[in-house]
């Protein structure tokens, strides 16, 4: 989409809409000027939600009046409340004039992973709460045997939040009739668009398809746009309006808010444990980390080799109940624990891995490691983590989309995060495609992704000895032995949590996911980093990022109700990363920062220094 204002709405389709005058200021606009119901302003006003994201403001308005609309925006702008407000608005009409009681829900929202099934559905079950006229809403996953799924929709809810697999079971087995659905299909929500299709969903939508009413409204909502979303669009929306929302005030087309400071630190393969260790251990970057990795045996390599260190983690992934992994999502986002190591989804790198691995196999085996990953998994995906201030990539996802989701999940809503990047030379070619995503050709990468600044080569050389020894000394055995015994444990806890959540289903506390893994001793003198070892432009450089931490309000134990990250607009003075460089242990600024060597300089020459 080249050639528009930044910040303006662009219409295509049939039906052309131009708006955007006003827009290039941005505007708080207030959820009580949108024209939605009373009892939805009064629910938004109780959780505290007052002023209208730009996608909101948008799409809103045009979803009122019908129209059937795409809307791509950027991670973490809000895009759940765009669909949700509307289509509950719509339905509370319905009540309102008695017309919702139909044989079929009226509303189905398409999601691809179960993960965001249980967001989506909780978000929308809050704002519900809220309302006095009640509407019936239900999440339907795959793994529920059919009678749950018919008692489920039996009623029938007037909301389904689901995937589209999950759907398709149900018309083939005839829990849901086709022909009440082309009765009582109102409005078609389908989220992450741009993933649908490459999660393998076009068979199942293409049952639905025929059954979908002319009448019924389709919202195709998505972060990064994609020849899949044109797909979709083509297969089930009618003249629709396509919204193209880029933040106001920032390059027209970027996809990752600006609120999000990007990173990246160039070093060897195997020395990531050790660049990873420097960063937490002498406190480098900001709580709440969310941490990723491309395979789950290295997910629990770094979780046993943080753990010798005193660094307590949990390790999310595909292998892992559903239960355990909806808990471990909540557990971190109650602020529980401060780092979690995740996997991207069951479509990353470990399917290729196993693929290699167990060519050597037999097909049963095979089949059975293929079925214990979740192929309804998607940690990086539209999940809301809540305030997580820093998402490192210990291994470079594989795309650049895959990029622009695992940062998307800092700097979410009006906060603000930092993302940091450890990049080997076999993954320098990634950057490239980043480049290309993120439409930034007139912009100097190091504009987009400048080098970390907080860590020096003296800090990192004073903690090799000991990270490497610790690293020689978690074996592929260990690795092994911990994903075992983590699976047990949380397939035990699964069951618990099931039966504990029917009975107390807002307890988080039964459970914690980050207690040790390794059997053996750990020694207590890896705790702590001796004074002597750690230099003083390193302990300068920390200290700001406590402070910075205190400034912000932010606590260092668990359990903190609200973390916010940096606020908007608050803080970018103050910000370290703008103005510290550890490499000179100088503020940035007028002094030109001086250049290190090996890898690092390397780089710096390609890319020139952000400037603050
Ligand atoms: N108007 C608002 N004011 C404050 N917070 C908001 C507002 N709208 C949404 N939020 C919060 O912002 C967070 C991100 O919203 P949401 O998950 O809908 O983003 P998204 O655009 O769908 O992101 P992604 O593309 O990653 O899925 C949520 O915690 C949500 O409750």
């Amino acid at each position: 989409m080249g050639g528009l204002p930044e910040g303006k709405l662009t219409g295509q389709g049939e039906e052309q809409r131009k708006e955007g005058d006003g827009l290039e200021e941005e505007q708080d606009v207030s959820f009580d000027t949108l024209g939605l119901d009373e009892q939805l302003s009064r629910a938004l006003r109780k959780k505290g939600i007052t002023v209208a994201t730009p996608i909101q403001r948008e799409a809103i308005p045009l979803i009122l009046e019908g129209k059937d609309v795409v809307a791509r925006a950027k991670t973490g702008s809000g895009k759940t409340l765009a669909y949700l407000l509307p289509m509950f608005h719509s339905l509370l009409k319905l009540c309102f004039e008695k017309h919702a009681t139909k044989a079929s829900p009226n509303v189905f929202i398409l999601v691809p992973t179960r993960e965001l099934c249980q967001q989506v559905y909780q978000e929308a079950s809050s704002l519900l709460e809220f309302c006095t006229e009640k509407l019936k809403l239900v999440q339907l996953t795959a793994s529920m045997p059919p009678r749950e799924m018919r008692i489920s929709l039996a009623g029938p809810p007037n909301i389904v939040v689901t995937t589209p697999a999950c759907i398709s079971t149900c018309i083939s087995k005839g829990i849901l009739k086709a022909s009440s659905i082309k009765d009582s299909l109102s409005m078609l929500i389908l989220d992450e668009a741009d993933l649908l299709l490459s999660y393998g969903y076009e068979k199942d939508l293409k049952v639905l398809t025929p059954h979908i009413p002319r009448s019924c409204q389709c919202i195709l909502m998505s972060a990064t746009s994609s020849t899949d979303v044109e797909t979709l669009k083509k297969l089930l929306l009618h003249n629709p309006v396509t919204l193209t929302l880029s933040e106001v005030g920032s390059s027209k087309d970027e996809i990752i808010p600006s609120s999000v400071q990007q990173f990246w630190i160039s070093c060897s393969a195997l020395d990531k444990q050790l660049y990873m260790l420097a960063l937490l251990k002498l406190e480098l970057v900001q709580k709440k980390v969310l941490i990723f990795v491309n395979t789950i045996d290295m997910a629990f390599r770094i979780r046993l080799f943080l753990e010798k260190f005193g660094i307590k983690s949990a390790v999310l992934n595909a292998e892992l109940p559903q239960n355990s992994r909806i808990h471990i999502l909540e557990e971190f986002n109650a602020g529980l624990f401060d780092y979690l190591i995740a996997t991207d989804d069951s479509h990353s790198k470990e399917k290729e891995q196993m693929n290699k691995e167990n060519k050597s196999k037999s097909r049963n085996s095979r089949r059975r490691l293929k079925q214990n990953l979740d192929s309804e998994f998607g940690v990086v995906r539209g999940i809301d983590f809540k305030n997580v201030y820093t998402v490192v990539n210990f291994d470079m996802p594989q795309t650049a989309a895959g990029y622009v989701h695992r940062v998307g999940r800092t700097g979410r809503a009006h906060n603000t995060g930092t993302s940091v990047s450890l990049i080997s030379p076999e993954e320098e070619e990634i950057l490239e495609e980043i480049k290309s995503v993120l439409e930034a050709d007139k912009k100097e990468l190091s504009e987009i992704i400048a080098p970390f600044p907080l860590l020096n080569k003296n800090a990192v050389e004073s903690l090799r000895y000991r990270a490497q020894d610790v690293a020689r000394s978690v074996t592929s055995r260990d690795v092994q032995d911990a994903r075992r015994q983590d699976l047990k444990n949380e397939i035990l806890n699964s069951q618990k949590l099931k039966a504990h959540f029917l009975e107390n289903p807002r307890d988080l506390d039964l459970l914690k996911h980050d207690k040790l893994l390794s059997s053996k001793v750990i020694p207590a003198h890896l705790k702590e980093i001796p004074e002597y070892l750690v230099d003083p432009t390193t302990k300068e450089a920390s200290q700001i990022v406590k402070l910075t931490r205190a400034a912000m309000g932010i606590d260092n134990g668990p359990k903190k109700k609200h973390r916010p990250g940096f606020r908007k607009g608050s803080g970018k003075t103050s910000d370290p990363l703008r103005t510290f460089s550890a490499e000179s242990g100088k503020r940035r600024g007028g002094k030109r920062r001086k250049e290190g060597d090996g890898d690092e300089s390397r780089r710096r020459k390609r890319r020139p220094k952000k400037t603050s």
